[in-house]
């Protein structure tokens, strides 16, 4: 399997699967991944066109770095078996399953995915997979859901469908989701993959689409499900760590390496324990800085 667990996923562009033009350009606006959409954005008399167009472009576009991702229809639909074996062969990176309520429906998933790549003579176990979990309990199964298979790279919560299923609907203070929010992160942390947020809807409210990054990113996720092009620079702004956090993570990683030729695996650095989980959070101040161009190859940072 790829090696996903590094990887910074803090955008997850979805594109409707029957727009060529929206297909055809989606990797020219930084997404850390792009999800294709076969499920809700695409009517039902336009599934197999959609299908189809997706299969083509991941067999012949360039995406860049992006992260390529597909949701395909649900396991209650007459669709999804013709998605995994069009999807697989295309040699997807991730398959999002939508509406995933239990283990059983990702072992399922698994299943016909490694089926297709043996099939078509693709490594079995090179296909990686992610829940959607929209509904109560989907989220009651959250850990569960994220142990279900070693091809699991995240979980993600879809909020509109699971507002509808708590009778509820989605108020600008988010509190109707801290419930779903803090296990689907508790889960993807216990399990150690990626945390997705979801979508937010209204395009005309930037000020309510920071607020709502501004919390997620607080809470810990590893970055949202985005519908539109402009919300990607945005979401990288949140998760774009300051100055004073880039240099203090280098002067961390610089005494963790002091401490280790010294033979110890903590260290004071101005009067601040320095050891493990200082480290680690370190590293991913890093990773984050280098990803916003903060800093160069040999991780000096660079004034913007
Ligand atoms: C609850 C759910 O299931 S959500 C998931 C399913 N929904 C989706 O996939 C919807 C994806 N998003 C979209 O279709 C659109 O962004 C909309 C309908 C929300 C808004 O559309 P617009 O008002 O046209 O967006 P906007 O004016 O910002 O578009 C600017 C440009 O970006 C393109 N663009 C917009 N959204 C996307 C996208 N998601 N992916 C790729 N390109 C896009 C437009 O085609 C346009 O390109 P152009 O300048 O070459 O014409
Ligand atoms: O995954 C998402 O955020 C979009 C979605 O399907 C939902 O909110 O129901
Ligand atoms: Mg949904």
């Amino acid at each position: 399997m790829k090696d996903q667990k590094e990887r910074l996923r803090r955008t997850m562009m979805f594109v409707p699967g029957n727009n060529p033009a929206m297909v055809k350009d989606a990797g020219i606006f930084g997404a850390d991944s792009i999800m294709f959409d076969l499920e809700d954005a695409v009517s039902m008399s336009e599934k197999d066109a959609a299908r189809y167009l997706i299969y083509e472009a991941l067999k012949t576009i360039d995406y860049g770095n992006s992260e390529l991702v597909v949701r395909i229809n649900g396991l209650d639909t007459p669709y999804y078996k013709s998605d995994i074996k069009a999807m697989v062969k295309a040699g997807v990176d991730v398959i999002r399953l939508p509406k995933v309520e239990s283990a059983a429906m990702m072992e399922e998933l698994e299943k016909l995915v490694a089926q297709a790549e043996e099939e078509f003579g693709i490594e079995v176990g090179t296909t990686n997979l992610m829940a959607a979990i929209e509904s109560a309990k989907g989220v009651i199964n959250a850990y569960e859901i994220a142990i279900s298979s070693k091809r699991m790279i995240g979980i993600a919560l879809s909020a509109e469908d699971y507002t509808t299923d708590m009778k509820t609907h989605r108020y600008p203070d988010g509190q109707e989701l801290l419930y779903a929010r803090n296990v689907i992160l508790h889960a993807a942390r216990a399990a150690g993959i990626a945390a997705f947020d979801t979508v937010f809807t209204n395009m005309d409210d930037e000020e309510g689409f920071y607020r709502e990054t501004e919390l997620i990113h607080q809470l810990g996720f590893d970055g949202k499900s985005l519908v539109n092009p402009r919300q990607v620079e945005m979401v990288n702004k949140v998760y774009e760590p300051t100055k004073k956090e880039i240099l203090n993570a280098q002067g961390v990683i610089a005494a963790i390496a002091e401490a280790k030729r010294k033979g110890s695996g903590v260290i004071s650095m101005n009067g601040q324990m320095v050891d493990r989980p200082v480290v680690l959070r370190a590293e991913r101040v890093m990773r984050l800085a280098t990803a916003a161009n903060l800093v160069d190859e040999e991780g000096n940072y660079i004034e913007k």
